[in-house]
């Protein structure tokens, strides 16, 4: 795929955050519900679906396996789209290599849907996807009995041939990852017999969840060692009607934002509670932010509320590494917090961000250090020494960029940052940030009196 030319931005102070809005469809409950209806025997509706980049790239992946998925609706908030699903079992050969873009859950997951289906398939990506490991996918659905044929080291280009009937596993994930974990409960579904995957560590539970919403026999047993996943195979998905929450994933940039920016006051609409995401509300909270919960409902299987948060002095924690697997993907923004925190913050026990869109850890180290903000580099994290409130310095001359790394959370967690500090600071491309949040500037437009 030719890569977009790279859109540079430079981000000044805009005064405080005010107003409401609303964040868009959750990114990972998006993915599973084209995959679930794709799977399905008949017609399903989702509301709210993300309209992001890697969203789009699942729905394009499963039309290519024969689903039919159409936008028949929607707005900025969120698309309404129609899938005819398949059936378990009825995927079809494609035609061409699936582009996977800069999505390792549409990667991750996909790869776990054809290893069971009598269908050979061949996954591309981008330069940030192609550095990014699958032999985490790869060893359970070889297991299965799949033939996947990888480029060295593990990574894609790779192709997929599934094995009809593949063959039922017992595994226990090496790594905290609700990916993998999906991955093989995806093959499983379509697998004679009883697929169980052990999780020591309780990842994101929307898969668990939403299998058993579309008729899914999947039973969770949680025990002294963790949580083991049971799913019967060779099931019947049943169509539905989706409303998929808000991400907090999304959010989070606001919650930050709203927190290190002084006179903020704001409501984010509609954000997905699940307690395996909600870590950074639990770390924000130890450091002293003014974070309410309003109006808290269930939403698509899911507790959801509106969060009410004010500027609120942030001071320095040693973060929990048990809040890791609830708020991996919120740990670039989380280091911007602790920019503006009083004292040192230390994050530790995230050796997962290594391997993300780009290296997080590496990458805010970087951006921040180029922003004036001392850090510490640690294999498994990152100490940040907080300004206690006052603006970051910012980069040193006008010519430095900050380097997004094709990393739509580097690129919007820097962005927050430059909402305070000294200098502006120039961000090289914020094209990525369309994999997950197409009206991130848009919303800022809004919380600052812009748009
Ligand atoms: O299952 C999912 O939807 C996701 C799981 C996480 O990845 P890992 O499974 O690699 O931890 C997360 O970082 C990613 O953004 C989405
Ligand atoms: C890690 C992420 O996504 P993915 O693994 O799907 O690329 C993310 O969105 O932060």
């Amino acid at each position: 795929m030719a890569h977009p030319l790279p859109q540079e931005l430079s981000i000044v102070p805009r005064g405080a955050l005010t107003g409401t809005i609303q964040v868009p469809g959750d990114k990972s409950i998006s993915h599973r519900s084209l995959m679930f209806s794709a799977l399905a025997v008949g017609t399903s509706h989702i509301t709210g679906l993300l309209e992001g980049e890697d969203v789009l790239a699942t729905a394009a992946a499963l039309r290519a396996m024969g689903a039919t998925i159409e936008r028949t609706g929607g707005d900025a908030s969120g698309g309404i789209w129609r899938v005819d699903g398949v059936g378990v079992g009825g995927l079809l050969q494609p035609a061409t290599a699936l582009e996977m873009g800069n999505s390792g859950t549409s990667t991750r997951l996909l790869m776990g849907l054809v290893a069971s289906h009598p269908i050979t398939a061949t996954f591309t990506g981008d330069a940030s996807l192609s550095g990014r490991p699958m032999g985490r996918v790869i060893d359970p659905l070889s297991r299965m009995g799949a033939d996947i044929t990888a480029s060295p080291g593990g990574k894609l280009p790779l192709m997929v041939r599934g094995l009809c009937p593949a063959v039922p596993i017992t595994y226990t994930l090496p790594v905290a990852s609700a990916q993998v974990k999906s991955a093989i409960l995806l093959a499983g579904l379509n697998t004679p017999g009883i697929t169980r995957v052990h999780e020591p560590v309780a990842t994101r539970d929307h898969s668990e969840r939403m299998l058993r919403g579309f008729g899914a026999a999947i039973t969770v047993e949680e025990t002294d060692e963790g949580r083991m996943i049971s799913i019967t195979g060779e099931a019947e998905l049943k169509p539905q009607t989706i409303t998929v929450p808000g991400d907090p994933s999304s959010a989070a940039f606001w919650l930050v934002a709203a927190s290190i920016v002084p006179g903020s006051d704001i409501v984010v609409r509609n954000v997905g509670l699940n307690v395996t995401r909600a870590g950074l509300i639990a770390a924000l909270r130890l450091m002293g932010a003014d974070i309410t919960e309003l109006d808290p409902r269930t939403v698509g299987g899911e507790p959801v509320a509106d969060l009410r948060v004010r500027h609120a002095p942030l001071t320095a924690i040693d973060v929990p590494p048990d809040l890791a697997p609830s708020m991996i993907d919120e740990y670039p923004v989380l280091f911007v917090a602790a920019a503006f925190a009083k004292g040192r913050t230390v994050a530790r026990g995230a050796h997962e961000l290594r391997v993300k869109e780009s290296d997080r850890i590496a990458a805010m180290k970087d951006a921040l250090e180029a922003c004036g903000v001392p850090c510490e580099e640690y294999e498994d994290g990152l100490a940040i020494t907080g300004t206690g409130g006052d603006a970051i310095p910012g980069p040193a001359t006008p010519d430095i960029r900050i380097a997004s790394k094709l990393d739509h959370r580097i690129a919007m967690s820097m962005t927050v940052a430059g909402l305070h500090a000294a200098r502006p600071i120039t961000i090289d491309d914020i094209g990525p940030v369309a994999t997950s949040y197409p009206v991130f500037y848009q919303s800022l437009d809004e919380l600052t009196g812009a748009a």
